[in-house]
């Protein structure tokens, strides 16, 4: 998988790679030619005095240095650019492709797994491309021309590179492969300390309120202490292997300097070329140790392309029409026929043989028992799950078959936990249409009685609402969803128990002012209180997936016996009646 997504992703960046490749093959040219300039300094100017010599030929290698220097700053930099353009469009493929996730694919993946997918591990790859650019390109390019130039030097010498290369690559490939396998296990470990955070993070008032802080926080250390171990233990090994390399190095310098001195002895070598040949045999050892350490990065970047790859190739269940129908009656007209529904490995169906007809103009309420299926029910109307059987249609049309943006366009979602993004009360209310005007939002909250409160806000329509709307209580976030869903004016609304947390006087005003403004369009609620449903044209009672009543308030109270005891349960005689 990790071929195949830089292979991919880099195609658009070739031009940046030929370039890298082009500047580290030429500063890897002039680094194999300064040691041997410099044995010519030393053979040719040094030992025989000549000082016109040794400026020329020093100036040149300064020349040549400078050079290098440049090329190796301009590889580097077309490197990164291209290991950080891989970065952006590899977050932006998967943003892209979890944004046309179901509930379901997001379920599967869990969120803090997705979010460490699209960060830590798109960055290991990243950190890959950006290391091979910096230093992997150079490496054979560095080994091959220093063994070739040292046996320009000296031949009789090379099998000292023949006995150091094997032993450092041995060497380091033992460090490398206990490596490999502590960095497989930490990326699910860095996903395991998400997940405990953003629980924790999300789910801190019950920690407070049940006084868990204490278990909580051991949940965290553990989690964390796992990967500190691993990252220790990853740690302990990379400092072993600085240690055994510069010993490598060390051994072989004293070999080459050893044996090299008998040949300066016996007149076979000059010093110059001892010199050359061992900032040749450097050369290739460091190439060798930096293309080894590399190794410990390629296992770690294909472990993260394989979860970069899973998310890319996973399709939608929900997936849009190849052929859409584009254009719609407009009416908001909803129709569900024989309708049935399970959740993936779940054994019973959730919803079964659901048919009804939800008219325009209408108010359409499903009540029911915590855990019927209503807000399952509601979810397939927008597609946030596709009905397993039957059909669910708009305006005539099977949803499955509509362009996506025209049935969202159509629906207004006012969801059961109604959810504010980071930003002001305005940007929240743009979020359905961005170009409303201040009068459509101000008519928009005075319906969804939200404008009091506003009002009353520091900055009016600019104060702040943080992430989630936890600056706001449970009531003012519902009344601003829905304030939101009518500024879309959409011709389907959906309020999924929109007004629980309302009292029962701001609810009974809300839903008034929302007949008078909604005319014309289908509203479906679902809702606990009889209360909130008692005037709506049609009442589903829903009970373990059905429906076991349908009619008007009226009429269900002669009908159907579930209906009866939800309303008993929270009505008096007289309000019933
Ligand atoms: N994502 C899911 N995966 C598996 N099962 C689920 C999922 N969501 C809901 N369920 C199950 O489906 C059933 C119906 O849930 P649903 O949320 O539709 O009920 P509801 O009528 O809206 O309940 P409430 O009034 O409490 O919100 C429940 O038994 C629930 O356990």
């Amino acid at each position: 998988m990790l071929w195949k997504l830089l292979v991919q992703y880099l195609r658009p960046h070739q031009r940046l790679l030929i370039a890298v490749v082009v500047f580290q093959l030429a500063q890897s040219i002039a680094s194999l030619y300064l040691p041997t300039l410099n044995a010519d300094i030393i053979d040719h100017g040094v030992a025989t005095g000549d000082t016109g010599y040794i400026l020329g030929t020093g100036s040149w290698m300064l020349l040549i240095t400078l050079a290098q220097i440049a090329c190796s700053i301009t590889a580097v930099y077309f490197g990164a650019k291209a290991a950080m353009s891989l970065g952006r469009d590899l977050r932006d493929a998967i943003f892209a492709r979890v944004g046309e996730f179901s509930e379901q694919e997001v379920a599967y993946f869990g969120a803090p797994s997705l979010i460490t997918r699209t960060t830590n591990d798109v960055q290991q790859v990243q950190q890959l491309v950006l290391m091979t650019c910096t230093l992997l390109v150079a490496a054979p390019i560095l080994s091959i021309g220093g063994v070739v130039m040292a046996i320009r030097q000296d031949a009789q010498l090379s099998w000292l590179i023949a006995v150091a290369v094997p032993v450092l690559l041995i060497a380091v490939g033992l460090i490398v492969s206990r490596m490999v396998p502590l960095f497989r296990k930490m990326q699910t470990r860095i996903d395991t300390v998400n997940r405990v955070l953003r629980e924790q993070l999300a789910g801190i008032r019950v920690v407070r309120a049940f006084v868990r802080e204490g278990m909580e926080t051991e949940r965290f250390a553990a989690a964390n202490s796992d990967v500190t171990e691993l990252a220790l233990r990853a740690g302990r090994l990379m400092a072993l292997m600085f240690p055994v390399v510069i010993l490598v190095l060390n051994i072989s310098s004293v070999a080459v300097i050893w044996f090299g001195a008998f040949r300066i002895e016996d007149r076979s070598m000059q010093v110059g070329t001892l010199i050359a040949f061992l900032s040749y045999l450097m050369q290739i050892l460091m190439s060798v140790m930096m293309a080894t350490f590399m190794a410990v990065m390629i296992p770690r970047a294909a472990v993260s392309a394989d979860r970069i790859g899973e998310v890319l190739r996973t399709e939608s269940s929900v997936r849009p029409p190849l052929d859409p129908v584009l254009s719609s009656a407009g009416r908001g007209e909803l129709e569900l026929v024989d309708v049935g529904f399970a959740y993936p490995g779940a054994e019973q169906p959730v919803l079964e043989g659901i048919s009804f007809t939800a008219r325009a103009g209408q108010t359409t309420a499903i009540i029911g028992s915590t855990g019927a299926g209503k807000t399952t029910l509601v979810n397939l109307l927008p597609r946030l799950f596709d009905a397993g059987s039957g059909s669910v249609r708009l305006d005539g049309v099977d949803v499955r078959e509509l362009h996506p943006d025209l049935l969202w366009g159509h629906i207004g979602l006012v969801p059961q936990k109604p959810y504010l993004f980071s930003g002001t009360v305005r940007s929240n209310l743009l979020y359905g249409k961005p170009d409303a005007d201040e009068d459509e939002l101000w008519s928009a909250l005075a319906i969804a009685q939200a404008r009091d409160f506003v009002q009353e806000m520091d900055g009016g329509l600019d104060a702040p609402v943080s992430q989630g709307g936890t600056n706001l209580s449970g009531g003012q976030r519902q009344r601003l969803a829905i304030a939101r869903a009518l500024v879309k004016q959409p011709g389907l609304y959906i309020f999924d128990d929109s007004f629980s947390s309302l009292d029962t006087a701001t609810d009974a005003r809300l839903r008034q002012a929302l007949k008078r403004s909604t005319a014309g369009a289908t509203l479906v609620i679902v809702a606990q209180r009889v209360s909130s449903i008692i005037d709506a044209e049609q009442i589903l009672v829903l009970d373990d997936g059905r429906i076991v009543g349908r009619g008007t308030h009226h009429s269900l109270l002669e009908t159907s016996e579930t209906y009866r005891e939800i309303v008993s349960s929270q009505l008096t005689a007289e309000e019933a009646a």
